[in-house]
């Protein structure tokens, strides 16, 4: 397992997971997990066995487009939302759970505080959603937790008191600016895919020049995992695309392939997730073995999964799935879109204030 010092810069040595063993996870007490069948498939594993159909297929499940509009998907609709009612209607409840603790925020970026659009370079949130998580960040701990590299998720959030979680969770800094949620001698950095740099180059390279006569396919390097985007791609190419990355990440037995939200995601094989960062920062945030925290995870892809699963397990806290559509989710509680996460956490500033009687937090 990873070691973490208390504070300073952390070594990490992480173990390398079996690529071919089994990920899911097994159902949370409590837990209503839905027929994968139903909603979404499960994370491709690669290795030359999972045949090229099956990933089409798991693309195609994991677009929502898909989902066309039945009366037996209201039913799903209904039913999903009884088990993951809205964060905002549920606030009240919230706050009373979090009472005498501690909060902490995590948020993914891409589908959480922006909105999915094809360009990923042109993924930017609004300036209102800005100033709310600049807000938040003064009421409580705040930390960005995403796939994307951490530097370029930094100049999309441009706010320097946050933590930011790059690559998956596999590039963790601290604020760079003094916040009063970080003592001053401490700096936070975890990058515990250090050694897969030269491979994920080698291979963002090879995906480039593989990928190229795939009209609208777009690879993107985060430095410690890669993107494959097929938003762009015509359906009927999925199947070449598949079979374009397969006959590259099958030379690469210590890269795994996830998928996200129209992206094949190549990222190591170690045991490091954004739960992993989850816990890792509660750690640096003094928070290890403490009862009286209360994390709260927003996020809208797969990968935000493995956070709301560690969660779970922990019993603190919990996850809020942002989703117009049911999933299979670990999450407790759901929000639709960006515009009402910013709901949300205004709520929470709002909250705060008032709770303190300090308009200033
Ligand atoms: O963990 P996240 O912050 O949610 O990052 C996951 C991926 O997000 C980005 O892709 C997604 O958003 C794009 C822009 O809206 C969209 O075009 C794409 O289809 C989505 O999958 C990012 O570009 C990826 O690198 C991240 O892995």
């Amino acid at each position: 397992m990873a070691s973490h010092a208390k504070s300073g810069l952390k070594a990490f040595t992480v173990p390398v997971s079996n690529p071919t063993a089994a990920q899911k996870p097994p159902a949370a007490p409590g837990n209503i997990l839905y027929p994968r069948k139903r909603f979404l498939s499960q994370n491709i594993e690669i290795n030359g066995v999972t045949r090229i159909n099956a990933w089409v297929d798991s693309m195609r499940a994991s677009s929502p487009t898909h989902l066309k509009s039945t009366p037996s998907l209201a039913e799903d609709q209904s039913s999903w939302m009884l088990h993951h009612p809205s964060a905002l209607q549920m606030f009240e409840q919230i706050i009373d759970a979090s009472k005498g603790k501690q909060i902490v925020m995590f948020l993914d970026y891409d589908g959480t505080l922006s909105p999915i659009v094809d360009d990923p370079d042109r993924a930017f949130m609004s300036d209102k959603m800005r100033v709310t998580v600049g807000n938040l960040a003064e009421c409580f701990p705040t930390a960005i937790v995403s796939g994307r590299c951490r530097d370029k998720v930094y100049k999309f959030v441009r706010l320097a008191e946050l933590y930011y979680a790059g690559s998956h969770g596999m590039d963790i800094k601290g604020p760079e600016k003094g916040s009063k949620h970080k003592k001053a001698s401490e700096s936070v950095l975890c990058q515990p895919a250090s050694e897969f740099l030269p491979m994920i180059d080698e291979v963002y390279k090879q995906l480039v020049e593989k990928t190229k006569s795939t009209p609208g396919a777009m690879v993107e390097n985060n430095k410690f995992c890669l993107s494959v985007h097929y938003r762009c791609v015509e359906e009927k190419k999925w199947s070449e695309l598949a079979q374009q990355v397969k006959s590259v990440v099958k030379e690469y037995p210590k890269l795994r392939l996830t998928q996200g939200r129209k992206v094949l995601e190549i990222r190591p094989t170690i045991k490091w997730d954004k739960g992993k960062a989850l816990e890792f920062l509660l750690e640096s945030l003094g928070f290890a073995n403490c009862t009286d925290v209360f994390p709260v995870y927003i996020g809208d892809d797969r990968t935000d999964e493995d956070a709301f699963k560690i969660l779970r397990d922990r019993g603190q806290g919990f996850g809020i799935l942002v989703s117009k559509f049911p999933k299979d989710t670990n999450a407790s509680y759901s929000l639709q879109e960006p515009d009402e996460v910013m709901d949300f956490l205004q709520r929470l500033v709002d909250w705060k204030k008032l709770s303190q009687g300090n308009p200033e937090c």
